[in-house]
């Protein structure tokens, strides 16, 4: 075992109803550094992070191993304070009229929404306005959620991941349907979080929201791993033209990844 890793996942098979969807799969990924994973439609990241999360499990097999966190079996509670999760479906969980403020505040109960005898501490309370206020939406806390725009509400799900401080945040292609300001609101919570001591899984279509931070990258395609490294190696002209079978050209500008049609 690698005490430095919170995931260890050797020669795993996952199935997603009838598909194969990570296919002998192994992969360490370790406290303190954040990585990137990139990949076409359908290649699996997903499932990789639900792996992540505990909500599939591979195969049972004898030379499967997966281990969260040192541990071969865990509890969904205990995985919540130690990795913080922001899924796009997420955000049809939510009652249209549940008060923002509650979507941030019922996640330290594990629960999708406030019920009536759900009661909250000051301390609970200051734990979310936190994690509110460093999303920049304070203002918008007491608005039904069904009423703010896409952007506004992925920030507070964002929040909502955050108010436990795990040391683990797991974001699925986080900028989708954020406007330019909010997503480069987001890549600086990124990278607020990175410096603030979280490790960060990024799931991705976008090589250019990477931050610099980020080394390592991960490409994923039919299910398994085919490029992991330092990002520069990984995201080469030619490997992303070959994966996306599109003739592509990447260059550095800044430490961020630019990518365009060669
Ligand atoms: N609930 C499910 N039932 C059946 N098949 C599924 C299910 N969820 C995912 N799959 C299949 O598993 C494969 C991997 O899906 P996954 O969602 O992990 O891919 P992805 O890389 O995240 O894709 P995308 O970039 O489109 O979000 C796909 O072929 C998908 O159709």
């Amino acid at each position: 075992m690698h005490d430095d890793c919170f995931l260890e996942i050797r020669s795993a098979n996952v199935w997603r109803g009838d598909t194969l969807a990570l296919r002998d799969f192994s992969l360490q990924l370790r406290h303190g550094e954040s990585v990137a994973i990139l990949g076409p439609n359908g290649a699996g990241k997903s499932t990789l992070l639900k792996l992540l999360t505990g909500e599939v499990r591979p195969e049972a097999n004898h030379q499967t191993l997966c281990r969260l966190f040192g541990e071969d079996l865990w509890s969904l509670e205990d995985l919540r304070h130690r990795i913080g999760v922001v899924m796009p479906e997420d955000i049809a969980r939510f009652h249209p009229e549940e008060e923002a403020r509650d979507v941030v505040l019922s996640s330290l109960r594990g629960a999708f929404g406030r019920t009536r005898d759900m009661r909250f501490s000051a301390k609970d309370r200051a734990a979310a306005d936190r994690a509110i206020e460093r999303l920049g939406v304070s203002s918008l806390a007491g608005r039904d959620f069904g009423t703010l725009s896409s952007g506004e509400r992925r920030r507070f799900l964002i929040a909502r991941a955050l108010v436990h401080n795990p040391p683990v945040m797991v974001l699925d292609e986080p900028s989708t349907a954020l406007d330019f300001a909010a997503s480069i609101g987001l890549t600086s919570a990124m990278r607020d979080l990175i410096s603030g001591g979280h490790t960060l899984v990024l799931v991705t279509h976008h090589p250019g929201e990477i931050p610099p931070e980020i080394e390592r990258v991960i490409l994923l395609e039919h299910g398994r791993i085919v490029a992991d490294g330092p990002k520069k190696k990984v995201l080469g002209s030619s490997k992303l033209s070959e994966l996306f079978h599109v003739p592509l050209k990447v260059s550095w500008p800044g430490g961020w990844c630019d990518v365009r049609p060669a």
